[in-house]
């Protein structure tokens, strides 16, 4: 339990004063290790075309992947897994990660009324069109929609984030499925912590898990969306002339075949 304060562990404060040696909360560390944001270097005085859109969007989802796997490296219990099901992880997860980040920008810095993918690339409808992925990016922005009509608090997004981590795994199980069970474990507990605090430990803590842990599986049909128009894009890429930075090859050319062989496992919290 990494949140559990051991009592012998008391720092003496000089004679006489002890100052008691509390570990950092979970929530604290996830605060400390969320990457910055990303800048996508688009060309603005260049025209709106949806290659020009959609390899600017690839080019900023290789930078923010190089983060996400320094992200992962220091996340309390990740480095625990063995290195194969760290790899899985992220490899299976990192659509999502990306999307559920790209709802939380949008839901603090436009209220969910665009898409901010970085802050020099913000999405209105007219680049949604643009982007050929109009009906993606409306089921994303009315997902940071969700996040404003639930005023999610940034310690519920942090711990929902890591959750949706550990959501995609192999059908035949991970190297060491105990140890990445009991950190799921841990993570479910920490949501329903990050909810306690949000509604003051009031009746309705249980409603509001009940609400963020139905928004977290509403996520992963909106991803296999998003992955299908990824997997495709990525297979036309040169007729459709949308390059892909070699970060997003290595990972989309070794998830299509699991994928579409069906390897791939999601554990919803609800049943469908
Ligand atoms: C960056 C970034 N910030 O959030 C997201 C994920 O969310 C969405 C991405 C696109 C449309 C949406 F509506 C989303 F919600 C990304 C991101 C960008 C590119 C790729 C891979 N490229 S791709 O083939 O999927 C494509 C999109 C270029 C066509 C993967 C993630």
């Amino acid at each position: 339990e990494l949140n559990a304060s051991p009592a012998s562990a008391l720092v003496p404060h000089g004679p006489g004063v002890v100052t008691p040696f509390l570990p950092p909360s979970i929530c604290s560390v996830l605060e400390l290790i969320e990457p910055e944001e990303v800048y996508s270097g688009y060309d603005n005085t260049q025209p709106d075309t949806t290659d020009h859109l959609l390899s600017s969007l690839n080019r900023l989802a290789g930078k923010q992947m190089v983060r996400m796997v320094k992200w992962a490296k220091v996340l309390p219990g990740f480095r625990g897994l063995p290195i194969e099901d760290q790899i899985t992880l992220i490899q299976y997860s990192w659509m999502c990660l990306s999307s559920f980040c790209l709802s939380w920008r949008s839901y603090k810095h436009t209220n969910g009324q665009m898409l901010y993918f970085a802050p020099d690339l913000i999405f209105n409808e007219e680049r949604m069109r643009q982007s050929a992925m109009y009906d993606l990016c409306l089921g994303m922005r009315q997902v940071s929609q969700e996040f404003l009509r639930l005023q999610l608090t940034y310690d519920e997004f942090l711990s929902m984030k890591v959750l949706l981590l550990l959501s995609t795994v192999p059908k035949e199980g991970l190297k060491n499925q105990a140890a990445f069970e009991e950190m799921r474990l841990n993570y479910v507990k920490e949501l329903r912590r990050s909810v306690g605090k949000a509604t003051n430990n009031s009746g309705q803590t249980w409603q509001r898990f009940f609400q963020l842990t139905k928004l977290l599986d509403a996520m992963h049909d909106l991803v296999g969306n998003l992955l299908d128009f990824c997997f495709y894009t990525f297979r036309e890429s040169q007729a459709l002339k949308v390059e892909f930075p070699e970060m997003l090859v290595e990972i989309i050319s070794d998830q299509i075949p699991k994928v579409e062989s069906g390897l791939t496992h999601t554990i919803y919290f609800h049943k469908k």
